[in-house]
């Protein structure tokens, strides 16, 4: 819970200073870094686990019991647990792998962890490619999975600390709108090497995993540090003159200044924030064509409504790239939510209608396509609210000094949740039935007023000012001690009077 926190007595509103060219392009390069972990989302699932020549290869005793099941109830497919716990071992190794991140980045700056993450991306991915037996491919799963939890805790906080606090939800979400590139472009890849005959489709989409990592790596090796990171790590001067370049003004003191406060002030501060992601979306994301199939879709039809839903959300996510900054935090959260909600019912009951409790039945050309169509709007819902503002709120709303801490835990949270349904989508299906989505639905409702009650808006203000907005809140202000507040005074007079006398 909340626990004490200063008040910066000199900031207030945003400084001066632009949204510089430069800025721009570091935080596209640093953005790639959402590549990775849409990629691997994009492959995973029912993807390539689903190829034949790949489940011969490696699990020939699933592949024997999968051609044998001739169930006819839709909502008890085959489901072998090797098989999930395979996928998932990607989000327990991320989920381990953001904490030691946590460290890295607080103590050898941002960069470093997204070079260490692209790196070792990039190695998993070439070990799975090259894959022989399934120890080969544990090993680069985890690798991956390191990979995934170096930059997911190491982006989202480089590209909130680089952006004007005017521009911070945009440039933020470009992580995110890379997270769905990054899914999309993997589901096209897959369509394409699962018709390839001779059986070695799969070899393809496990290595193009080493083009996005590609990028982040190389891409990482120009980025600068982050001005707060560099205080952070006493490099003051270095500090000052990356401060007047990523804001293209010399006029950095007020802004350089509420950064050291920050960064002296911000001591074992905590706040309140769980992403409790199970907002059901990937159910979508993994298993849309399982979902497709279920609902009465052929091969072809099913994969192709899944390349549909992946567009839909790299659209929808550009809503929030520009509506974040503008309307805010929380309507996007509340907007989405509601949205979501209904859809969540809607499609529930109406695969209840078509399926009923047995699972038996088929489903009509016409509703086969409101169900996609609702599908679709259900992932806009999430891709302009719980998927960027995922990332972005908890990048922002953290002191200085456990910012990384406080990620880290946003990423094992998140990846959690992932390897959770991962895990369990197609045994929750097979005994919730069209259920299923009425209990998302009820995550929603839950999740949706949380937000509602507790999280504040925090649009257009200044990162390391974040503990004003905390202390106005209704419920969390009763938490802020105030006498953190003079203490606060005291170090900014403090800094103030250094200043003056360095002068
Ligand atoms: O775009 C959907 C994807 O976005 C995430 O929430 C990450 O932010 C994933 O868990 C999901 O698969």
């Amino acid at each position: 819970m909340a626990g004490g926190a200063f008040v910066n007595p000199v900031g207030g509103g945003d400084y001066p200073g632009k949204l510089t060219g430069f800025v721009l392009l570091t935080c596209l390069v640093a953005a790639t870094g959402g590549l990775i972990f849409g990629y691997d989302i994009g492959i995973s699932g029912e993807r390539v686990t689903s190829m034949d020549s790949f489940l011969e290869k490696f699990f020939p005793s699933v592949y024997r019991k999968e051609k044998m099941d001739t169930s006819t109830n839709q909502y008890c497919k085959f489901d072998s647990p090797l098989l999930t716990a395979f996928t998932s071992s990607l989000y327990l190794a991320a989920l381990v792998a953001s904490f030691f991140a946590s460290t890295v980045t607080r103590v050898f700056g941002r960069k470093i962890s997204m070079l260490f993450g692209g790196v070792t991306f990039l190695a998993g991915a070439a070990i799975n490619g090259a894959a022989k037996d399934v120890a080969m491919l544990i090993i680069g799963r985890i690798l991956l999975g390191v990979g995934v939890g170096f930059a997911n805790q190491s982006v989202p906080l480089y590209l909130s600390e680089m952006a004007p606090a005017r521009y911070r939800g945009t440039l933020n979400i470009g992580f995110q709108l890379m997270i769905t590139i990054g899914i999309f472009v993997a589901n096209l890849v897959n369509y394409g090497t699962s018709k390839i005959s001779g059986g070695w489709g799969w070899r393809i989409s496990l290595a193009g995993a080493a083009v996005p990592a590609l990028i982040i790596t190389v891409g990482s090796l120009f980025l600068p540090d982050t001005p707060n990171s560099l205080i952070e790590r006493g490099r003051d001067e270095e500090a000052r003159d990356m401060l007047r370049k990523v804001r293209g003004t010399t006029d950095i003191d007020a802004e350089y200044q509420d950064l050291v406060v920050a960064s002296v002030q911000s001591r074992s501060v905590q706040h309140p924030w769980a992403n409790i992601q199970l907002t059901g979306i990937n159910v979508i994301m993994f298993y849309a064509p399982v979902l497709f199939k279920t609902i009465g879709f052929g091969d072809n039809a099913s994969l192709i409504s899944a390349v549909i839903t992946g567009l839909v959300n790299v659209f929808a996510t550009l809503v929030s790239v520009y509506y974040a900054d503008r309307a805010g935090r929380r309507k996007l959260f509340l907007e989405g939510g509601t949205q979501m909600l209904i859809c969540q019912i809607l499609v529930g009951t109406l695969i209840w209608k078509v399926f009923g409790i047995s699972g038996v039945g088929k489903v009509d050309k016409g509703t086969a396509i409101v169900i996609v169509f609702l599908i679709c709007v259900y992932v806009s819902g999430f891709a302009w609210s719980w998927g960027p503002l995922g990332w972005l709120v908890p990048s922002e709303i953290f002191p200085l000094e456990i910012r990384s801490a406080g990620q880290s835990i946003n990423v094992s949270v998140n990846m959690f949740f992932t390897f959770v349904i991962a895990q369990v989508f197609l045994t929750l299906l097979c005994h919730l039935k069209f259920g299923l989505f009425y209990f998302f639905g009820g995550w929603v409702i839950v999740m949706t007023t949380f937000i509602y009650f507790f999280l504040p808006e925090t649009k257009n203000v200044p990162i390391e000012e974040m503990t004003r907005v905390w202390k106005k809140h209704w419920f969390w202000g009763k938490y802020i001690d105030d006498s953190a507040t003079a203490a606060a005074a005291a170090t900014a007079a403090d800094v103030e009077l250094k200043k003056t006398t360095q002068v």
